[in-house]
């Protein structure tokens, strides 16, 4: 038998009995799931990764939608008890659904929310923060001047990469990895090359139209190229940044012999999913050619790392901050509450969930929509007209 499992109450009268695993940023998403008469039961324990057991707990024997966290492993266990206690919906508070088997919850007639759009812009600036911080190596420096060792200006101290000119390569190029490839490309006049399975041709137009806009003023042009395989990205790149969804064909594609093949002074940035990257090879790589340099966000065992990587003074760990500005984590709580809340109510699904800006006003009511349905089409969900 769980423990119970402390909870804060809103609206302890509500029809619909909306449980949320953690307390989330702003208070928006609380007010619109209780208007539309949901009793909010926020998990409030002192523990960052709860259980399957907790979260079951949680969930009781009524409740008709959960939202949840990445950190979380939404299998089967969890959509049978969830749709054992009546629920409808599951809104993941994060674009990556990874940790959740949708053919499951599909199979538990469960839908499940994600919420693309509002993080694209916060999570390609870490990217580029960790490419500048690599770059200029801003963390070694700022060790050193805490250090107390700084005793005057070197011709040789702390020289980095200058980005303008290099080659930028992204892997990955849809929402956030074409985000930061404009960043790159607009703010430091670096070259592109991408790799997806899929032409970024909003990409390529935007850096053809830079490109002129350079040559007008007199300015040497960037160029762009979409490579046929991953590996002429690795080859060619100064600047390399991950952005791929994670699954089976992105599971540790960056590894020994990937490593190997790009530039022995080249930058490499993870703002993906950690087990895009086999960690053991990297520490082994950084320890071998100090002038590579990488920038992480995530990590293969989150929340550990792999032995020997926090010693790497040409690593820089951040730990999965990437969407982590107040906008963004306070859009992404409304999107997950309102996925639920959709589902609840039994709104049809919104047609572009790129375009999410209408759930996000603070001074409006949603649309009678759910943002972003990952499992729509497999249970059948209308689309809306809106
Ligand atoms: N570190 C963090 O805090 C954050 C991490 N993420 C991660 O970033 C991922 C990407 O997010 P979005 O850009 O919004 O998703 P997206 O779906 O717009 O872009 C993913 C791209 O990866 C491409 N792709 C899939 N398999 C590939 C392969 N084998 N090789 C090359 N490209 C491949 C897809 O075609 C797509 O263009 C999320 O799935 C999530 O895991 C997202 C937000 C924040
Ligand atoms: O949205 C995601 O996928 C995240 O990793 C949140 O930071």
């Amino acid at each position: 038998m769980a423990k119970p499992v402390s909870i804060e109450v809103w609206n302890p009268n509500g029809k619909y009995r909306v449980v949320s695993t953690k307390p989330m940023p702003g208070t928006r998403w609380i007010n619109l799931l209780v208007e539309q008469d949901c009793r909010v039961e926020v998990c409030t324990q002192k523990k960052t990764i709860l259980s399957i057991e907790d979260i079951i707990a949680l969930i009781g024997d009524k409740c008709d939608g959960v939202i949840g966290q990445l950190t979380e492993e939404w299998g089967d266990a969890l959509f049978s008890a969830l749709s054992r206690a009546g629920g409808k919906a599951f809104g993941n508070m994060a674009v990556g659904y990874n940790n959740v088997d949708v053919d499951a919850a599909t199979k538990h007639g469960v839908a499940v929310g994600n919420t693309p759009g509002v993080l694209t812009e916060t999570t390609a600036e870490l990217a580029a923060s960790l490419s500048l911080a690599a770059a200029r190596r801003i963390v070694e420096a700022d060790e050193f001047m805490r250090a107390g060792l700084y005793d005057g200006w070197l011709p040789n101290l702390f020289v980095g990469n200058l980005l303008k000119g290099q080659t930028v390569g992204v892997i990955g190029a849809g929402r956030i990895g074409s985000a930061y490839a404009r960043m790159m490309v607009e703010g430091f006049k670096m070259n592109l090359i991408y790799y997806d399975l899929y032409q970024a041709t909003r990409l390529e137009k935007f850096i053809t139209g830079y490109a002129e806009f350079l040559r007008a003023n007199g300015e040497q042009p960037v160029k762009w190229k979409r490579a046929a395989s991953m590996e002429e990205v690795l080859r060619e790149a100064d600047v390399i940044s991950l952005h791929p969804v994670l699954d089976k064909t992105t599971y540790h594609l960056i590894n020994k012999e990937s490593l190997a093949t790009m530039k022995k002074e080249a930058i490499l940035v993870n703002c993906s999913r950690g087990p895009v990257i086999d960690e053991v090879a990297l520490v082994e790589h950084l320890k071998h050619n100090p002038m590579f340099r990488v920038g992480l966000d995530v990590f293969e065992d989150e929340p550990y790392m792999k032995p020997g990587l926090a010693d790497q003074k040409n690593a820089i760990i951040v730990p999965h901050i990437a969407s982590a500005s107040k906008w963004t984590r306070e859009g992404m709580a409304t999107l997950a509450a309102l996925n639920v809340l959709g589902k609840i109510k039994g709104y049809p699904i919104w047609s572009d969930p790129n375009r999410v800006e209408p759930f996000l006003k603070e001074d409006a009511s949603p649309p009678a929509a759910c943002p972003s349905i990952v499992n729509a089409k497999a249970l059948g969900l209308p689309v809306s007209k809106l």
